[in-house]
């Protein structure tokens, strides 16, 4: 037995103590500062005792996950662990990324309740909706949020499901199934509210998409209210198979006009539609931005998905030898600079991006707050714009990076990556829908461009944020590479923005000039300027918000380490940019593009001693992680041969029935 206690593996201890910083003061700057980590330690604590939140080893059935997961949530409020955004933000928010890093289901099976159903009734509704929106923080009744149909999930204007008012009631149809709505989570088993969007009509006339709080179940027997017809829609791959996404079809169901989310608008009771904005156009805006919680906080998904590949990846890589020079032993594969390209990088984007989405988030609260108390100024309104051109692209940026980094992470821990266990699979099937819900990310990076192309339009250089700031400089080519990497990275960006959008605007002129109209146009200047002006915008922001946040940590060596991770983010976020930089002009010759590339190895070299104790301090503990490739001890290989001593086979369950084919086999003629 003794053999198998000698570990093949490299240690993780002799990694760490290359670091050249304190990982307890890393951990707090980077898990949202001492006050927050104290809050999510408390919280894992809670969980880690209790068996109920213990991982299973293996691929659970759809009605196990979701009997695991109403158990888990139930738990949940037991503990009286903070669900409630409104009665304590800290807590909540604490919770949130404690939720979001162990299970995205369990996360999402609270969050479509007490973020987005009670989020978007108490940004939409009034004074009317206060009693459902307490007896919701009570968990007194579920709720889900119905905008995607069968046949419209993008082009939510054109949905087609009808609320009209007939004799002082509001009745919703579905007119055919196209208008079915469909994906609603939580609404398939548990909920008994839901928010429904249908296009108002009053008097004839319709008065375009609003939004409603309907009852759908009964709250005693739990059945659905007549009028109404719902149901499952089957299994999905990782943690969303707990989520019971459900469809729901309106036949002639009646309710108070009650339902209707007022706020700026309302139906009168003598059967008047009225509002109270100046314009559609703000109307919608300031809607649109309340709207853009979601993405905000989805924004965090590319950042757990980045975070869950660095950490089981990095730690994997830092134990596992393959390989060594002639004389000498074999080698971490982490030592390997190819393999430090596929998951250094990674690190840099989690921290990154995460650095990015505490200021977003910040920022986002004290918009909501504003919005909450009945602002209606013409900078709130800009702001709202802003919120949602930023919020549409980051949330495709950060989650396109993060569902491809677990694919990367994944392939860089060769076969034992493909095992249940590693979970990467796992998580990348979890993290794969957030490129798709809350706006599929094609759709949203257009919504960003246009909100760069009306600014610029309008002649608005700054933003209530600053983001649109760089409009106010002159866009200069390059004339030679500065002694820190990260101005080089940022001029090029900010001449990249302002290339693609003149671009943008200037083919879009031509377009309009030779005919077609502004739809035609539109989705043909998409490819090649706005697309990538829309990832630029995002990318440069990130870097900016993230260097900005690193410039302000007291402590010298964390401060120097992140200043490093800065700059690797910002040049390997900007490489797939090289082509364009060159087509455009803005350098000519090797020197740029070498200079970035050289950057990056040089980088990635520099961090390779830093990069398990960074890792330390973004990860969840192994609990959560639940990898046997990521466990903080280093232990991949014990685990893993733990996990096959449980599954010892002697002989199978279908033995006897190989026996018998195998006999027959035997008896059978040779042809
Ligand atoms: C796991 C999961 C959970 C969900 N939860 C909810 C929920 O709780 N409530 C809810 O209401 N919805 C929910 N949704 C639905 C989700 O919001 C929609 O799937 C999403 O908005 C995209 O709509 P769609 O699926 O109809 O895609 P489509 O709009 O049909 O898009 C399909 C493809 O066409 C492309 N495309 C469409 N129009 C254009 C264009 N003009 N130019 C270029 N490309 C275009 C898109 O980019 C995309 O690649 C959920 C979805 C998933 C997967």
């Amino acid at each position: 037995m003794s053999a198998f206690n000698a570990s093949p593996g490299a240690s993780l201890d002799e990694w760490r103590s290359k670091a050249s910083f304190d990982g307890g003061k890393m951990r707090a700057i980077l898990q949202g500062g001492e006050d927050k980590l104290r809050l999510k330690d408390e919280y894992w604590q809670i969980m880690e005792k209790d068996p109920l939140f213990k991982k299973p080893n293996r691929h659970l059935s759809m009605e196990e996950s979701r009997l695991l997961t109403h158990q888990r949530w139930k738990k949940v409020l037991e503990y009286g662990l903070p669900c409630d955004m409104y009665a304590n933000y800290e807590g909540f928010s604490a919770f949130s990324d404690v939720l979001e890093e162990y299970d995205k289901g369990l996360q999402a099976r609270i969050q479509l309740h007490s973020g987005v159903f009670v989020g978007a009734l108490s940004s939409m509704g009034t004074e009317r909706h206060k009693e459902l929106i307490e007896k919701a923080n009570r968990n007194q009744i579920i709720g889900c949020f119905c905008l995607t149909e069968l046949s419209h999930g993008s082009n939510t204007q054109a949905i087609q499901t009808t609320a009209t008012y007939e004799k002082g009631q509001l009745v919703f149809r579905s007119p055919h199934i196209g208008a079915m709505k469909v994906w609603s989570g939580n609404l398939a088993q548990s909920a008994t509210h839901a928010l429904v969007f249908a296009q108002l009509y009053v008097g004839g006339k319709c008065e375009g998409v609003h939004g409603f709080v309907v009852q759908v179940r009964d709250e005693k027997t739990h059945r659905v209210l007549p009028g109404l017809r719902i149901g499952d829609m089957g299994e999905k791959p990782g943690h969303f198979n707990c989520i019971e996404n459900g469809w729901m079809l309106f036949e002639d169901y009646r309710c108070s006009t009650d339902a209707l989310l007022n706020k700026g608008c309302d139906i009168t009771a003598d059967g008047r539609y009225v509002h109270a904005f100046k314009s559609d156009r703000d109307k919608r805006s300031v809607s649109l931005g309340a709207l853009s919680m979601g993405r905000i906080g989805i924004v965090g998904m590319g950042v757990n998905a980045c975070r869950a590949a660095a950490t089981i990846g990095i730690r994997y890589s830092a134990v596992r030898k393959q390989f060594g020079p002639p004389d000498g032993d074999e080698l971490p594969i982490l030592t390997y600079p190819l393999q430090r390209r596929r998951l250094l990088p990674i690190l840099a984007a989690s921290i990154c991006m995460g650095l990015f989405q505490d200021k977003m988030i910040d920022l986002f609260s004290q918009y909501m707050a504003r919005l909450l108390s009945g602002e209606k100024s013409d900078e709130l309104v800009e702001l709202s714009k802003e919120v949602h051109g930023l919020s549409s692209c980051t949330k495709p940026r950060a989650t396109w990076l993060g569902v491809a980094a677990l694919a990367e992470a994944r392939a860089a821990c060769g076969g034992h990556g493909f095992l249940y266990i590693s979970r990467l699979n796992e998580l990348r099937d979890t993290y794969d829908p957030s490129q798709t819900f809350e706006g599929e990310n094609n759709i949203l990076a257009q919504q960003a461009s246009n909100y760069l192309l009306s600014q610029k339009k309008q002649g608005i250089v700054s933003s209530p944020m600053g983001t649109t700031d760089f409009l106010q400089t002159r866009p200069i080519s390059f004339k030679g590479w500065n002694a820190d990497s990260l101005e080089n990275v940022i001029a090029a960006y900010e001449w990249l923005l302002h290339y693609t959008l003149t671009k943008t605007e200037k083919a879009l002129e031509d377009r309009k000039r030779r005919g077609d109209d502004a739809f035609t146009a539109r989705n043909e200047t998409q490819i090649d300027t706005a697309h990538p002006l829309a990832l630029a915008y995002a990318e440069l922001t990130m870097i900016k918000w993230a260097e900005e946040a690193v410039k302000e940590i007291e402590d010298v060596k964390c401060r120097s380490v992140l200043h490093q991770v800065v700059r690797l983010f910002a040049v390997s976020q900007l490489q797939p940019h090289l082509t364009l930089l060159y087509i455009g002009g803005y350098c000519t010759g090797p020197e740029f593009g070498t200079r970035v590339k050289e950057e990056q190895l040089a980088l990635e070299r520099s961090l390779s001693p830093e990069c398990v104790a960074l890792v330390d301090a973004i990860a969840s503990p192994d609990f959560a992680v639940a990898s046997a490739l990521g466990t903080s001890d280093g232990r991949a290989y014990e685990n893993m041969v733990a996990d096959f001593f449980s599954r010892e086979v002697d002989r199978a369950p279908f033995a006897d029935d190989l026996l018998r084919v195998i006999e027959a086999n035997k008896t059978k003629p040779k042809l």
